[in-house]
């Protein structure tokens, strides 16, 4: 059924009332976990969310935001913000897309749909070029799908491929990057041994090269730009093993960050770039980073950096990236179809929505939250504000990042009297957390609770209610550890530091003037997780959710 023939029409509750103001407060990689000194949320003063703690178990509790209940293949995939936002957006649990790709890889349908089929055209007479994010991380791609379809292409007449790889240190433990390209360099020897002409191209970290996101800086496109498809880069090597083992050490970068690479044969050339009759794949499921990539591959009409060639190609995406802009037209996986969503539900039932955060993560509250669609459902129900976010810095230097001015804009749009629903996304524990710098994350958490304090005052003026929620772990627990908890020591006796997410559940508070006497949490949903909290929020609104709508979180009594 299309979204033109679902009533929207949501039921009234039959106990709570309308026309409350409510906060929906995400904290970007904000867990629960043991207090210790490597978790940072503990050692931060975080005097709010620390008050809101101690209205368990009626008003504050845990959900689960990683593995099956954010639709991620197992129980050991950590959460992460599409899926965690999504989850939270759309109120059921859609299988993702690090699974609906396992799926069409270990059924073969992958290679009989019609993204594949048209790739295929060019591996006759053109290369056929892999790009995306090396490692097992399972945020944005993982290693055994890019093996698996690396075996699939070649055996479908590939006979020519070059691999673009962006080394990850986020999703994964820095240094890791090694391994992967050792793994992938064994995969690419073996297809050598079977006659097929494959080998890396070219490289670079996924902060510096190619995986920006929101538009952030078009400078870190354009570096992969050039080394993937015009085979220029800064550094050249003759193996992406030993560019990778080099830039690592000088002018040392760390996986994150590398500096763009490619690969040249003895005469110096680049042995990869992308030329017309090429075909090329993005084999990132997920979509936020790819998206600006995917825009230059594909418009004819580009100007966000200059492309210098714009090669003829067959594009294919892993998925389709943006189900709005249709971005890219080609794709090997359909991406879940994620429809009526909380968002548009509730702007058809009245409900005025504000939706805030700075550039980094402004599509996490807006185009993850509506189900990875850009754009308003109803223009005139909707304000989208984006603070711009500070550009070619790590957020370790800036840990305070926009989490001020998050809070100021949302406290404005709360007083102002215009909108139902004021949602933000405070970035900081997630993004200084990806840094592995504890000092600097200790910082960050300190400043996102004194912005969830500016607008719960706001809330407490304007009579309103607020849920204060998290789309997954990162800051509470910045160390590796063993089965046993206990931290892991590398071989020089240091501390493995984590820089990716967790497996830790998140916290959900509500609370404020306006919450009708009687809410509280149910006992008898344990296992609930991020997508309940989306009936939870339309009950608050003073509505009963859709009946296939995860259930509430809360009951009256
Ligand atoms: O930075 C990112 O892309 C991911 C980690 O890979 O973090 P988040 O899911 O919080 O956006
Ligand atoms: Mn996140
Ligand atoms: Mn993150």
């Amino acid at each position: 059924m299309g979204s033109a023939e679902v009533s929207f029409k949501l039921a009234d509750h039959p106990k709570l009332p309308k026309g409350k103001v409510v906060a929906q407060i995400v904290l970007d990689g904000w867990g629960e976990a043991n207090p210790d000194q490597f978790n940072c949320i503990h050692v931060a003063q975080t005097p709010t969310m620390d008050s809101l703690k101690q209205g368990a178990p009626e008003k504050w509790r845990l959900v689960r935001a990683h593995g099956k209940a954010v639709g991620l293949p197992t129980e050991d995939d950590m959460g992460n913000s599409e899926v965690g936002h999504n989850a939270l957006g759309a109120g059921r649990i859609f299988a993702q897309g690090a699974k609906l790709v396992d799926i069409a890889l270990a059924s073969g349908k992958i290679f009989d749909g019609e993204g594949f089929q048209y790739i295929k055209e060019s591996f006759k007479d053109g290369t056929l070029h892999l790009i995306g994010l090396l490692s097992d991380g399972g945020v944005h791609s993982r290693i055994d799908q890019v093996q698996l379809l690396l075996k699939g292409a070649s055996e479908r007449g590939a006979k020519r491929i070059r691999l673009h790889i962006l080394t990850d240190g986020r999703d994964v433990l820095d240094g890791s990057s090694v391994g992967f390209v050792e793994t992938i360099e064994n995969d690419l020897a073996q297809l050598r041994a079977n006659g097929v002409d494959a080998q890396i191209a070219s490289g670079g970290g996924r902060m510096y090269v190619t995986m920006d996101r929101y538009e952030n800086d078009w400078g870190v496109v354009k570096r992969g730009w050039d080394a993937q498809v015009l085979g220029e880069a800064p550094y050249k090597f003759k193996s992406a093993l030993e560019a990778v083992k080099t830039l690592r050490a000088e002018p040392k970068a760390n996986d994150q960050y590398l500096p763009p690479f490619v690969i040249v044969d003895d005469s110096g050339k680049a042995v990869g770039p992308v030329l017309d009759g090429d075909a090329v794949v993005t084999f990132n499921f997920r979509a936020d980073r790819m998206t600006m990539l995917a825009k230059a591959l594909e418009y004819d009409d580009f100007k966000d950096f200059d492309r210098v060639r714009f090669p003829k190609i067959r594009y294919a995406g892993m998925l389709q990236y943006d189900g709005e802009l249709k971005l890219p037209n080609k794709y090997l996986v359909s991406p879940p179809e994620i429809d009526r969503t909380s968002g548009e539900y509730l702007v058809h039932n009245g409900v005025r929505t504000f939706a805030c955060s700075e550039t980094v993560k402004f599509g996490h509250v807006t185009f993850f939250w509506n189900g990875n669609r850009s754009g308003y459902f109803k223009e005139d129900m909707e304000e989208y504000v984006e603070i711009p976010s500070d550009s070619g810095i790590t957020f370790n230097a800036q840990p305070l990042m926009k989490a001020l001015e998050i809070g100021e804009k949302a406290r404005d749009a709360i007083l102002s009297g215009k909108f139902d629903q004021v949602r933000v996304n405070i970035p900081n524990s997630d993004m200084v957390g990806h840094t592995g710098d504890i000092e600097a994350t200790v910082v960050a958490c300190k400043a996102a609770d004194q912005a969830v304090k500016m607008i719960i005052d706001a809330i407490e003026q304007v009579g309103g209610i607020y849920l204060v929620t998290a789309d997954h772990g990162n800051a509470e627990d910045m160390v590796k550890r063993n089965k046993k908890g206990e931290p892991l020591l590398d071989k020089n006796g240091n501390i493995q530091i984590l820089t990716s997410h967790t497996l830790q559940p998140v916290p959900v508070a509500i609370g404020g003037p306006g919450l009708a006497p009687g809410v509280r949490f149910r006992s008898d949903v344990p296992e609930g997780g991020l997508a309940n909290v989306a009936a939870t929020m339309m009950n608050l609104h003073g509505f009963v959710a859709p009946d296939d709508y995860e259930t509430t979180l809360i009951e009256v009594v």
